[in-house]
């Protein structure tokens, strides 16, 4: 039977304290057999003992059940024949206490309890600090997964970047012209590729030193990287050659840009060092059906027509 929504033969508990949760009432004949409970009383107990057929003698261990059943104090008056701490224990080594007061009246004792407040107050101030401390962690972790989500872009772009110049390295390059190449395939746009290259390198670096030869490389990446649109993709080929990849770009197209670029780095005032340094550019356009390979082929064919003509011109690859 349950006691909160059938109804009983006799009703021990004001209906207004059967729901009441922190407060526990219980009524009990004088063999210990609880006549009555409220929803309190009820928490205490495991499943099988929530209803009222069970018998509190066998689990009050403290006081006992004959020491509470021998209590002298007379019956019938408001003084409690019991007022302290109240322990059961149920199955399963399940040790419950509460504070509580027994009282004695017509025969049948009535067990009022409540959960201790205090430690009530004292857990609600553990989980407060544990809530907060909670908090903290989870913004460390918001914190810790930004700064993770930063490193991991860093090592992205460390990982498809030339670190002298800042433009993109070859890998990425490749990568970036099988994906334009698939893309021209599936739209029909053009797409074209500049191959360039320093001029008479060695003789920069030999007369004025290999850092003033890294300066001239990284002048002349930043004139490409100012130059070209935000899809084109300029990367550093090897040593003092680049690579330039022009979506959406005819060959007339490119070798203007081309055109601009070589004038461009012609007339660039070079402080370190100085002197006039010019580039060489072979530029080819995509056939449907090449490979990478092929492509970037015609368009180094193309600069060293460029070279052999007498450097700092533009070449146009042949089919
Ligand atoms: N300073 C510097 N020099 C480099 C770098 N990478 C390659 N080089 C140098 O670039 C030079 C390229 O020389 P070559 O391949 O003979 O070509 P070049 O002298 O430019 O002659 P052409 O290309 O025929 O005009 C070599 O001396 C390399 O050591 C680099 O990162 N920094």
């Amino acid at each position: 039977m349950n006691p909160l929504t059938d109804a009983p033969e006799k009703r021990y508990i004001p209906l207004s304290l059967l729901r009441f949760r922190t407060l526990l009432v219980g009524v009990f004949d004088q063999g210990g057999q609880v006549l009555e409970s409220n929803a309190g009383f009820q928490m205490l107990c495991t499943e099988e003992e929530s209803a009222n057929d069970w018998n509190c003698s066998e689990y009050l261990i403290n006081p006992s059940w004959d020491q509470l059943h021998l209590s002298t104090s007379s019956d019938d008056t408001d003084a409690p024949i019991y007022q302290g701490i109240l322990t059961l224990r149920f199955p399963e080594e399940n040790y419950q206490s509460v504070t509580a007061m027994i009282f004695r009246q017509e025969g049948l004792y009535y067990l009022v309890a409540e959960y201790n407040v205090e430690e009530l107050g004292l857990l609600n101030t553990s989980v407060t600090a544990l809530n907060d401390e909670l908090m903290r962690m989870q913004r460390e972790l918001v914190r810790t997964n930004h700064k993770l989500e930063e490193q991991r872009e860093l090592f992205r772009m460390a990982s498809i970047t030339d670190v002298l110049t800042g433009l993109y390295n070859r890998r990425f390059f490749i990568e970036s012209l099988t994906e334009e190449m698939e893309r021209s395939d599936r739209y029909g746009k053009s797409l074209s590729l500049i191959l360039c290259d320093v001029d008479h390198f060695k003789q920069v670096n030999d007369t004025y030193g290999h850092d003033q030869g890294d300066q001239v490389l990284r002048a002349f990446s930043q004139l490409i990287n100012e130059s070209l649109r935000s899809f084109d993709i300029a990367a550093r080929f090897g040593g003092e050659e680049f690579i330039l990849l022009l979506p959406e770009t005819t060959i007339e197209q490119a070798v203007m840009t081309a055109e601009r670029l070589r004038k461009q780095f012609k007339q660039q005032n070079m402080t370190t060092p100085p002197t006039t340094i010019t580039a060489s550019f072979g530029v080819a356009e995509y056939t449907k059906g090449e490979t990478e390979d092929e492509i970037i082929k015609r368009a180094d064919l193309a600069l060293y027509q460029a070279k052999k003509t007498g450097r700092n011109r533009v070449e146009k690859a042949t089919d």
